[in-house]
């Protein structure tokens, strides 16, 4: 569906040239809900603005379906331009006009009936749940509320991509999470594809089905959520991970205080099913160690739950092994921490 290749995009200033895309290479599945997630200054913003052009790339190409956007006219652009929604971190309303005029502003772009922008914009107020607030002005809704204007406003055009950057980075966790379950909402009923860049773990676990994480211009890892977060390969992403965490520093100092000799630590993560069966204390059973639970977390990635330990086997070095061989046996994730 949208194919990046080779993406470079360079800024120069009367001072500096700054290259914040440095070679970009991604594939976006068709009904994909893609994040991308990075620290500040990574290149996030860049690269989601060089989906639909608003930032021109200096090479490399960007396609949506059989379009090369890199290569289309201004008239062509525009026209392809409202196959692709996008919606803000500080949503982009126009102030001055009420909700119902806000979301009828593209269709009226595009010189739609008047009858016909109302049964639009009618079924989008409907669809991000504002019918009540249709008279009123951006000034008297809540973020959330705003945030859904944005959305309805996006696909007032019937976009098949919809661009999300940072959109909820200005809202409350809870009001997040209303957002992003109309994201998924939408994304499940009308079968779009959704690309949102994002600094938040959260935002990705929670509805994406494939992430990237760029790092200075470049993907440092991608693929799918639980792949990329349940086995990260890189340090950056494990940065990612480790920060949701509060409790890193006591756990490294717990890890540290062992005996290397008769103890091993290591990072048990059970997957889908597994994450609800007793393996761990059957298998010590079996094997005869004994163990300590460091930490422990339960959560999901999208519909998928999961379960991670940190554990510590003590006893004889023979009978840990055989723990260990025993647990990836059965399907776990076995991870050993230093
Ligand atoms: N218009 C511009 N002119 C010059 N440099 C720019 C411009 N826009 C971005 N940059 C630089 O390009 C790099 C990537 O910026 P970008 O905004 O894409 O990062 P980001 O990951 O979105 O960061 P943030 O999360 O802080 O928005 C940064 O070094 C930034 O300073």
């Amino acid at each position: 569906m949208i194919t990046i290749k080779n993406l470079v995009k360079t800024y120069t200033t009367r001072s500096k040239t700054t290259t914040a895309l440095n070679g970009i290479n991604l594939e976006i599945g068709k009904g994909e809900i893609f994040g991308i997630i990075g620290h500040s200054g990574a290149g996030k913003s860049t690269l989601i603005r060089c989906i639909n052009m608003l930032e021109q790339p200096t090479s490399g190409s960007v396609w949506i379906g059989d379009t090369d956007m890199t290569r289309l006219g201004k008239r062509q652009l525009q026209r392809q331009r409202r196959r692709i929604g996008m919606i803000f971190q500080h949503f982009n309303l126009l102030s001055s006009a009420t909700i119902y005029d806000n979301i009828a502003f593209p269709l009226r772009l595009e010189r739609m009936s008047r009858s016909e922008i109302d049964r639009k914009v009618k079924a989008m107020l409907e669809l991000v749940g504002l019918t009540e607030h249709a008279t009123k002005y951006p000034a008297q809704l809540s973020g959330g509320q705003k945030q859904r204007v944005g959305i309805a406003r996006a696909l007032a055009t019937d976009p098949n991509v919809l661009l999300c950057d940072e959109a909820t980075s200005a809202l409350d966790p809870q009001t997040t999470d209303s957002i992003l379950r109309l994201l998924l909402d939408i994304n499940r009923k009308l079968g779009l594809t959704i690309v949102l860049i994002t600094h938040e773990m959260h935002v990705i676990q929670s509805i994406c089905d494939k992430v990237a994480v760029i790092n200075d211009g470049i993907i440092a890892e991608q693929g799918p959520v639980i792949e990329v977060f349940l086995k990260p390969r890189e340090a950056i992403t494990r940065d990612f991970i480790n920060r949701e965490s509060d409790s890193g520093e006591v756990l490294q100092e717990a890890i540290h205080a062992l005996n290397p000799e008769s103890s091993r630590t290591v990072k048990v993560t059970f997957i889908g099913e597994l994450t609800y069966q007793s393996i761990l204390s059957q298998t010590v059973k079996e094997t005869n160690v004994d163990f300590a639970i460091l930490q422990g977390t339960i959560s999901r990635i999208k519909d998928v739950p999961y379960g991670q330990l940190i554990v510590r086997f003590e006893g004889n070095k023979e009978a840990i092994e055989q723990t260990l061989r025993r647990l990836i046996e059965q399907r776990l994730e076995v991870e050993e921490l230093q």
